[in-house]
């Protein structure tokens, strides 16, 4: 997978090259390039934003600054990109979203400031690549990156090769439609903590019902909103695992 990522803040996108990032580079699984956008202004002020029309608070990305810079990372491949655009007016960012584009051969993220890119840049980009302006909560920042920096993680740690061990993407909270439930580790008392008796018998049958049990009940008490989600018969299975 290749990864663009186009910024007024490229020392923001750092952590790209750090940890599980940062070898998924080394071992060429993702290649990433992050682009200064203030390459593409022209002049002396280097300006990339201007007051909106209409009026009100902040300011607005100029077109033309985002429509030469795209032109430009978004060329040179006989098929497209998905243009990633981040903004908290976008739609919700799952790790459905992350799946599927973990199966994309390119992505490039256009990071904006919050009061956003002008619009035309997105309508001009829709003409010759899918674009998707995606938001990861329902929270302000200030600039795109840190939700570039998100996406990416939870993406790229779904490319083969990337995580050590495969199994735990599979394992992940959300992967079956609920929360995962609570884990432990040695030691077995730990200031008059101790572990449940379950996941110390060895008996794997009864380990999994009471994983999935655990799953299904903090699903209920934090995030009841995704039970509703699961289907019948995902339901009875986990209602089966009590
Ligand atoms: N979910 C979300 C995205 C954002 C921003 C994207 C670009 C600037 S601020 N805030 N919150």
């Amino acid at each position: 997978m290749r990864i663009d990522v186009i910024t007024i803040f490229p020392d923001y996108m750092a952590p790209l090259r750090e940890a599980l990032l940062g070898k998924a580079i080394e071992r060429e699984r993702i290649s990433v390039g992050v682009h200064d956008l203030r390459g593409w202004t022209h002049d002396v002020h280097r300006a990339v934003d201007d007051s909106p029309y209409g009026g009100g608070p902040g300011m607005v990305m100029k077109p033309q600054v985002w429509g030469e810079a795209l032109d430009e990372v978004c060329a040179g491949s006989d098929s497209p990109p998905r243009l990633v655009v981040p903004t908290p007016a976008g739609s919700p960012f799952t790790q459905q979203t992350a799946v599927r584009w973990s199966e994309e051969p390119w992505l490039v993220f256009a990071c904006g400031r919050y009061e956003g890119i002008d619009q035309r840049v997105m309508d001009d980009a829709a003409r010759r690549m899918p674009v998707e302006e995606v938001s990861i909560g329902d929270y302000v920042l200030v600039g795109g990156e840190v939700a570039a920096l998100t996406m990416i993680e939870s993406v790229v740690r779904l490319l083969p090769g990337v995580l050590g061990n495969p199994a735990s993407a599979e394992q992940d909270s959300f992967s079956d439609g609920l929360l995962e439930g609570p884990c432990y580790t040695r030691p077995e008392a730990w200031r008059d903590l101790p572990v449940p008796d379950v996941l110390r018998s060895g008996n794997h049958a009864a380990i999994d019902r009471w994983r999935r049990y655990q799953a299904l009940e903090r699903t209920w008490q934090r995030r009841p909103d995704l039970l509703e989600a699961l289907s019948d018969d995902e339901l009875d299975r986990a209602d089966r695992a009590r």
